[in-house]
C-alpha cells in the first residue's frame, strides 16, 4: 500500500517544515509515502479559492485511490482505530491511499462527496499547516500500533 498525502501551497515555517521532516522520514519505514503540493489560489473570492485548489487535488489523486479527507467535521478516531484502518487497508490490497488536507477554505461539496472517509483530529479548527505534521505523526503512530512497538502507550 502506497500512501499519498496532498494538501494545498507549501509549508511557510521551518518548525513546521522540521517536524514534517521528522514524521515522514518515520512514516516511510513502514510504507512508500509520497506528499504532493496543489498550487494555493491568492485574491480570489473564498469560494472560488476553495473550488480552485479542491479542483488542483482532484487531478493529483491517481486512478483508482481510495481518499481520506481531513476535516473537523469527520468522523473522531482514536489512535488504535486509525491503525486498525491502516491495516485493513493494507491487508484488502488498497493500492493508492490517499489523505487529502485542505487550504485555508477548506474543502468544496463535490470534493467532499468523493471521499471514502472523513476524519477529524478534534472539533477544534486547526491551521492547515500544522495538520500536516500532526496527521503524520497519527500516521506513523498507527504503524508502531500495527507492529507492537513501544511508542504507543495505552
Ligand atoms: C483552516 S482549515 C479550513 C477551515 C474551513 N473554514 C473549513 O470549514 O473547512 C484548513 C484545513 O485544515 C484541516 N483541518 C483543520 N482542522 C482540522 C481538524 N480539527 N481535523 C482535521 N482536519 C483539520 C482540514 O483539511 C481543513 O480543510
Amino acid at each position: 500500500m502506497r500512501l499519498k498525502l496532498l494538501w494545498v501551497g507549501k509549508t511557510q515555517e521551518s518548525w513546521v517544515r522540521t517536524g514534517i521532516e521528522e514524521y515522514a522520514g518515520r512514516v516511510k519505514r513502514y510504507a512508500p509515502l509520497e506528499i504532493l503540493e496543489a498550487r494555493e489560489e491568492k485574491g480570489a473570492q473564498a469560494a472560488t479559492m476553495r473550488e480552485r485548489e479542491c479542483e488542483r487535488l482532484a487531478k493529483l489523486i491517481p486512478k483508482g485511490g481510495k481518499l481520506v479527507l481531513l476535516d473537523e467535521r469527520g468522523e473522531q478516531m482514536s489512535s488504535p482505530e486509525l491503525a486498525s484502518f491502516l491495516s485493513k487497508n493494507r491487508d484488502q490490497g488498497t493500492q493508492d491511499l490517499v489523505f487529502a488536507i485542505g487550504g485555508a477554505y477548506g474543502f468544496t461539496d463535490s470534493f467532499r462527496a468523493q471521499a471514502f472517509k472523513t476524519i477529524s483530529l478534534s472539533r477544534m479548527t486547526l491551521t492547515h499547516q500544522m495538520v500536516r505534521v500532526f496527521l503524520l505523526e497519527q500516521i506513523y503512530r498507527g504503524f508502531t500500533i500495527i507492529n507492537g512497538e513501544p511508542y504507543h502507550h495505552e
